[in-house]
């Protein structure tokens, strides 16, 4: 009796059945499981070259979870951050549909076309969440993704803001040391994330859409007070007497803030990412922005005092991380817990017992 053809579990998984194809499939394997890992030197080397492929290969060590793998990228940062600093740094924020997207390809196949090297990097906190990551998508910056002067990385994903604004800290580090001079970070408007990704930029802009009704409604006052300048997208077709209108008042509200360290005066511009135009206005802003701020030097101080900012948030996670994952202090704290429910202990007090046996331990 013939027994039927069993298909192998290599072409189950691969989806092929032909065996040339499957030996084609393992020789492939064989190849990817011989090939050399890069040695740090060769790695730093590669990125300092500006080879792209090295630079996605360090940018995964730095998001990795694994120790030995956090090592090695902590020892090619060290190695990047000589060569790192000589960017500017943008942050793009705006709601979801705002066209963020359709904006960040516009605007650096702009930059690209004056011969700017452009990497985007995002910041999103729910791509943890939803497993994946819905900013920084290259399928939706086709354009740009093919561009050999660009970089797009979709945003790290964390189980914490601190963890992804880490990773995205050091990835800035990467792309310039890979000689990325204009770096985009990209992040949605809706929660934290724009406060942390305004601490690692230069630059922040904010994409705004014009339509019916009150036009400052639904925008927090923290995130105005944070913009730069503010952009209004899909100034096109009917809309672009609205967003002229838009304008206007967005100028008269940003008035209304306290004037900013820098000296700089926010402005307002309206574009039309899909048609491509008013892109070109939107850097002209962005140039006599850091032709200001280099000049009076609130570049290099804000840059210091980022860095130190950093620096501490780091040692606050750090700190938090290590104390919570602490096996005693995790048993500690659940039984404190029931002692503050029951009353059997202040609040300050159980807080105490705890921080003295950690620090203790
Ligand atoms: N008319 C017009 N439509 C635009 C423009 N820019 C973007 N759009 C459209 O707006 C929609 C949202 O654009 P995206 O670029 O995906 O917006 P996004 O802000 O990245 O969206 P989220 O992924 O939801 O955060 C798409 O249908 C775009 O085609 C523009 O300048 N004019």
């Amino acid at each position: 009796m013939k027994t039927p053809n069993k298909k192998s579990a290599l072409s189950e998984v691969h989806g092929v059945d032909q065996p040339e194809a499957v030996s084609s499939v393992v020789a492939h394997q064989i190849q990817q499981f011989r090939r050399k890992k890069p040695s740090t030197e060769e790695l730093v080397t590669r990125i300092l070259n500006g080879d792209k492929t090295a630079l996605s290969r360090a940018i995964t060590l730095v998001e990795s979870t694994n120790p030995e793998h956090l090592e090695k990228a902590n020892e090619v940062i060290k190695d990047c951050l000589p060569h790192a600093n000589k960017s500017v740094r943008i942050g793009i924020t705006g709601v979801p549909g705002v066209g963020k997207s359709t904006f960040i390809e516009a605007f650096g196949k702009y930059l690209t076309s004056i011969g700017k090297k452009v990497a985007v990097l995002a910041v999103d906190p729910s791509s943890s969440i939803s497993h994946g990551s819905i900013l920084g998508d290259k399928t939706r910056m086709e354009e740009l993704v093919k561009d050999e002067n660009a970089f797009i990385r979709p945003s790290a994903s964390g189980d914490t803001l601190g963890g992804v604004a880490r990773k995205t800290r050091e990835s800035i580090i990467l792309c310039e040391a890979c000689g990325f001079d204009t770096i985009i970070i990209e992040t949605v408007g809706v929660g934290q994330s724009e406060t942390a990704v305004h601490s690692m930029v230069d630059f922040f802009l904010l994409l705004k859409i014009s339509g019916a009704g009150d036009e400052l409604q639904g925008i927090k006052r923290g995130i105005m007070e944070m913009a730069d300048t503010i952009v209004i997208n899909k100034a096109d077709g009917d809309n672009i007497q609205k967003a002229k209108l838009a304008k206007t008042e967005f100028n008269r509200a940003l008035h209304l803030f306290p004037a900013k360290s820098s000296g700089w005066i926010p402005k307002v511009t309206t574009c039309s990412a899909y048609e491509q135009t008013g892109i070109d206005a939107v850097w002209e802003i962005i140039s006599s922005y850091f032709e200001m701020v280099k000049a009076n030097s609130y570049f290099d101080e804000k840059r210091q005092s980022q860095n130190q900012f950093w620096m501490m948030e780091t040692i606050n996670e750090q700190l938090k991380t290590r104390f919570y994952n602490h096996p005693e202090i995790s048993t500690l704290l659940e039984e404190n817990k029931k002692a503050v429910q029951n009353n059997q202990l202040s609040p300050f007090a159980a807080a105490q017992i705890l921080l003295e046996r950690y620090f203790k331990n």
